[in-house]
Parts: C-alpha cells; sequence; structure tokens
C-alpha cells in the first residue's frame, strides 16, 4: 500500500511536467514477494501510461518484507536529454581538470597530468597545468545508466552532436579555476553558470588547503549543494587520508556549514544521499583515485541520478541570461547563457537588454543551439546559444537578458540588499565600491547608503547599491557576491529600484553635453550619473 501511495504521488508528479525524475520505494516495512510483484506491475503500467521509465536501483529487506527503490524516469525525445550542471572547484593541483578528463574521456591518468591535457583550452594552460577559463564539459548517460561518452580514435575529441543523441541525461562540468589569481572566474563561473550542485575538490595528501575554504564558503553563499570528491587516495599514506577527512567533516558539521557529511563506501550510500541531496543538508564525501580508478563507478552512479534544481514551466513568459557572445563566420552573432524559465522556440522575438541607456530591442531568434547540436526549442534551466538576426556582437555583453515581451522588462541603476560580509580587512562604510556579481552580471557599483555607520568582517547589513557603468536587469531574491580583493560579502537583492530610460529623460530632459555623456539623476537618492552614450543614440530615444 506504501509503494502504492508514494508511487503514485511520485508519478503525478513526473506526468504533471514538475519533475523529470523522481525515487520510489516500497515504503518503510517492506512487501512480500506477492505484493510486491503487484505493486512494482501496477507502477509499472503507470510509467508506461506517463512514457516513463522503471529503474531498479536495489533490494533491501525489513521486518515486513521487501523494500525496493527505483528510479523513475521520463522517456526523452532523440533530440531531448536531462541537464545537470555541475560546478567543479577547489585548491590548485587538487585534481579537477584530471578528474574531468578521466570521467568523459574514460582513460585514467598516469599521475603527471596525462588526463587533464585533453581539456585545457589556452596554450598557457598546456604550459602551466593550470586552469584560467570557466570550461565545459560534457558526460552522457543513457536510459540504464552507462557513460556514452567515446572519444574520437584518432584525436581523443569528443563528438558532443553524438553524446547528446546517445543520452537521456547529459552532466555538464563547469570547470573552474582553482588558483587565487583566477577568483574573479571561478566567481563568474558559480553565478553566472548557474550550477544545479558543485563538486568540491580535495586533494588528500594536501588536505584543506588555500583556496578550498572559499569556493565552499561561495557555493553556500549562493545555495548550491555540496558534495566533496577527495582525489589521490593511491598516493596518499591512510593516516593522512584519514586526517584530511575528519578535517574535512569538522569543517562541514561547522556553525558556518551546518551540512551532515556522509562517507560514500557503497551503492546504498550512492542511493540514499543522492536521493536526499537536492532538499536536505547532507553532504555525501567520495574518496577516489584518477590513477587506479577506484570508487570512480560510484561517483559515477552518484551523477547519474542527480536530478536537476530547477523546476520549469512552459506557460511561464521566457527569460534567458547571457554569459557570452561569439560571432561566428557565415552565422553572425551568437549569445550563449542559460534559460531562466519559460520555452523559447525558432523565430520566437524576444527583448534583448539593458543597453547602456536601459533600453531591450526587439531580437529575432535565427537558430537554437544546445550542447552543440540544432533544436527547435529550449525551456527553463537549459544552456543553449542561439544566433541572432541584425545585430553586432558589440552590442550585447554578459549580464544582459533576452526575455518575452510580456515581461516589460525594466532596467535597473539601483537596488537594495541584504548582505553579509564574509570578509574585510578594516571597515566598509558609504562610498565604497567593489564588484557586484549577480548572474552573469559582472559591474562595479558604489554602496550608497546602509543601515550601520559602517561594516566589518561577520557584519550584516541592509545596503543600497548603485552601479558605476550601466543599468541591469535585476530581480529580488536574486543572491549576489560583492568582492574587490581580499575583501568578500554576500548577499540577497531585496528592492529593485526602477530608473528605465523614462525616468531618466524625465528626471533631467536634454542635459547631455557635449562630450557625448549625458548627466542624469537619479530620483531616489539625488545622485548624478553619467551615461557614456552618442548624441546620435540619444536623439533616437528622445
Ligand atoms: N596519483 C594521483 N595523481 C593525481 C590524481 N588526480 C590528479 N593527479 C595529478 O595531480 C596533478 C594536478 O592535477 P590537475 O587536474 O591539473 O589539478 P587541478 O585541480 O585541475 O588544478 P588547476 O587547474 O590549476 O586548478 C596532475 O599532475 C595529475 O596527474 C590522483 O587521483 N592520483
Amino acid at each position: 500500500m506504501d509503494l502504492w501511495r508514494n508511487a503514485t504521488r511520485r508519478l503525478a508528479a513526473v506526468a504533471n511536467h514538475k519533475c523529470w525524475e523522481q525515487f520510489c520505494y516500497g515504503g518503510d516495512y517492506g512487501l512480500d514477494d506477492k505484493d510486491m510483484e503487484a505493486s512494482v506491475a501496477t507502477v509499472k503500467s503507470l510509467c508506461e501510461q506517463i512514457e516513463a521509465d522503471l529503474i531498479w536501483l536495489r533490494e533491501r529487506t525489513d521486518t515486513g518484507g521487501k523494500i525496493q527503490d527505483y528510479l523513475i524516469r521520463r522517456r526523452v525525445g532523440e533530440q531531448d536529454f536531462l541537464e545537470v550542471r555541475v560546478a567543479v572547484v577547489g585548491n590548485v593541483d587538487a585534481g579537477k581538470s584530471t578528474l574531468l578528463g578521466v570521467l568523459t574521456h574514460g582513460e585514467l591518468d598516469n599521475g603527471r597530468g596525462f588526463a587533464r591535457q585533453k581539456l585545457f583550452r589556452h596554450k598557457h594552460e598546456m604550459e602551466s597545468g593550470r586552469t584560467s577559463s570557466v570550461g565545459n564539459d560534457i558526460l552522457g548517460f543513457d536510459q540504464e545508466g552507462q557513460v556514452v561518452n567515446k572519444p574520437d580514435s584518432h584525436g581523443g575529441g569528443l563528438d558532443w552532436t553524438k553524446i547528446c543523441e546517445k543520452s537521456s541525461k547529459v552532466i555538464t562540468f563547469i570547470d573552474l579555476a582553482g588558483h587565487e589569481k583566477y577568483l574573479k572566474t571561478t566567481v563568474f563561473g558559480m553565478t553566472g553558470h548557474l550550477p544545479d550542485f558543485c563538486m568540491l575538490m580535495v586533494g588528500s595528501n594536501a588536505g584543506i588547503v588555500g583556496m578550498t575554504k572559499e569556493h565552499l564558503g561561495l557555493a553556500l553563499a549562493l545555495n548550491v549543494p555540496v558534495f566533496v570528491v577527495v582525489t589521490k587516495i593511491d598516493m596518499c599514506p591512510a593516516n593522512i587520508l584519514q586526517e584530511t577527512l575528519k578535517l574535512l567533516q569538522r569543517l562541514l558539521k561547522s556553525p558556518g556549514c551546518r551540512k551532515i557529511p556522509v562517507l560514500v563506501q557503497n551503492t546504498d550510500d550512492v542511493i540514499v544521499t543522492a536521493s536526499n541531496f537536492s532538499s536536505e543538508r547532507m553532504c555525501p564525501i567520495f574518496q577516489i583515485s584518477n590513477v587506479t580508478g577506484e570508487n570512480m563507478d560510484l561517483l559515477k552512479m552518484f551523477l547519474n541520478l542527480l536530478s536537476s534544481r530547477t523546476n520549469f514551466n512552459n506557460d511561464e513568459p521566457a527569460e534567458f541570461q547571457i554569459d557570452d557572445t561569439y560571432s561566428v563566420p557565415g552565422v553572425g552573432t551568437v549569445v550563449s547563457g542559460t534559460t531562466l524559465r519559460g520555452m523559447i522556440r525558432l523565430n520566437d522575438t524576444l527583448l534583448l537588454g539593458p543597453d547602456p541607456l536601459g533600453t531591450f530591442i526587439p531580437i529575432a531568434v535565427k537558430s537554437i543551439h544546445r550542447k552543440r547540436m540544432p533544436v527547435r526549442e529550449v525551456r527553463g534551466g537549459q544552456t543553449a546559444s542561439f544566433a541572432l538576426k541584425k545585430i553586432k556582437r558589440s552590442s550585447i555583453r554578459k549580464g544582459m537578458v533576452m526575455v518575452s515581451p510580456k515581461l516589460m522588462p525594466q532596467a535597473t541603476w539601483e537596488f537594495e540588499a541584504e548582505i553579509l560580509v564574509l570578509h574585510h580587512p578594516t571597515t566598509i562604510s558609504p562610498r565604497y565600491q567593489a564588484m557586484v556579481h549577480c548572474g552573469s552580471i559582472r559591474q562595479t557599483a558604489t554602496i550608497l547608503t546602509m543601515n550601520r555607520d559602517c561594516l566589518r568582517t561577520g557584519d550584516k547589513a541592509s545596503v543600497h547599491f548603485r552601479f558605476i557603468k550601466t543599468p541591469e536587469y535585476l530581480h529580488c531574491d536574486q543572491k549576489l557576491v560583492f568582492r574587490e580583493g581580499r575583501t568578500k560579502a554576500v548577499g540577497t537583492i531585496t528592492k529593485v529600484l526602477e530608473l528605465t530610460i523614462m525616468s531618466v529623460f524625465q528626471c533631467r530632459t536634454g542635459s547631455f553635453n557635449i562630450n557625448n555623456t549625458h548627466l542624469c539623476k537619479s530620483a531616489d537618492t539625488g545622485c548624478v550619473s553619467q551615461l557614456p552614450v552618442s548624441k546620435s543614440t540619444l536623439s533616437e530615444h528622445l
């Protein structure tokens, strides 16, 4: 009966498109053989009706009989697949690029950087062995949970289209740099690429060093569930490994993290942690070797069981966040990023903006690619790139959005946020400037006012910010990271103070000067700023 109730509730959720995958099990006491058989047959027939697969995971025995765990996975079309984004962070040399090389290319490492060579994108990365940019690698799983990645036998490259065609689930790894020098890029990867989960890598011999705590803090601040992968267990003496695990568990349980660390030792642990991962405070810890491949199967099984945290609704107005732009010969301007909500179809007209004046312009979607594969539509939670008609690459920047005209988007110069200062050497007071990362927005902002005289490490405050260069498209409840050098603060936007093109021109109409800049005064703060715009664009808007 329990199995029935559980399964039908969960199947209803899958059928209603609220989610694509659910776990189902035989209640808390178990069922005898006959009941189990009948219940599984019922669930199977329900799965058929909603075009989902019932994938057996494990069987246990309890006082009342058997308990079986299943994964219900919705069948997707040939062109479709479930998508989960995992940000990969950790200190330099923790083995991030190596693990991704091993997972995506199916070949073990030699301990001297063999596996990572396939992933580096720049010559200086090859030479130094350090990741400097945000990289994307994909790992595809078929309906049975088997890895489908097959590197090209000549060049060793991966054909993304083939992987996506064969996969029912694709994990996109966002490989982020470990070195402090590239922290700006790492923060951008964590905020702008909207990871569902964060994989924190720790070298077992090095332990919790360098940027490990920094990266963990960033994931916690952005509410991204974290799992930890301890690498290099093949070369680490047992006592050092135990020490690293002890410190790691202590750190995760500390009041700042409040996680429940679970050492993953077998497939049961994988199923329990994966099924409780997105909602609970659980933090699975894997211990692996990229050289011998030890425990790699447990990690792969966990990755296959992870479900995206984005619940999409096709009827919502579309919103797409741009995190990169390209000029493709023969195609024109291409933007890449993440669909935050709604559905975007080929030839849709969306509003692109805000430009430096805070305006949004209509733009038609010429073609859509998902993981380098041409598709006709994308929906909330999926990354994509769009070829755009009649627009120069130079007029688009990271942080812009493409939204449905129904949203009537407005750009914002100023906003209020509740912030927590994680670190600052002295005190922060009004007029302090630092870089704000919010989604794929990355722009310096000034503190205009705050509800305290000054802020020190550990202080919380409500702060009124103003962007210095261009207005941006923001929402309440968005997470932000505020940083400058070693200063770091995290927060949530509580109020968006709208200052669109209309209000700018109403407050000081015609006040532009001959240096092609326009002075405008904020209605709320009286703050004067310069908009770097040309006279011709101004006259177009006036
Ligand atoms: N013995 C052993 N060596 C490993 C293992 N994982 C990685 N290595 C080696 O450790 C070195 C560093 O690995 P990387 O993958 O470049 O480390 P990273 O974390 O990506 O470093 P950054 O890109 O600079 O952030 C390489 O020489 C790898 O061959 C492992 O499990 N066992």
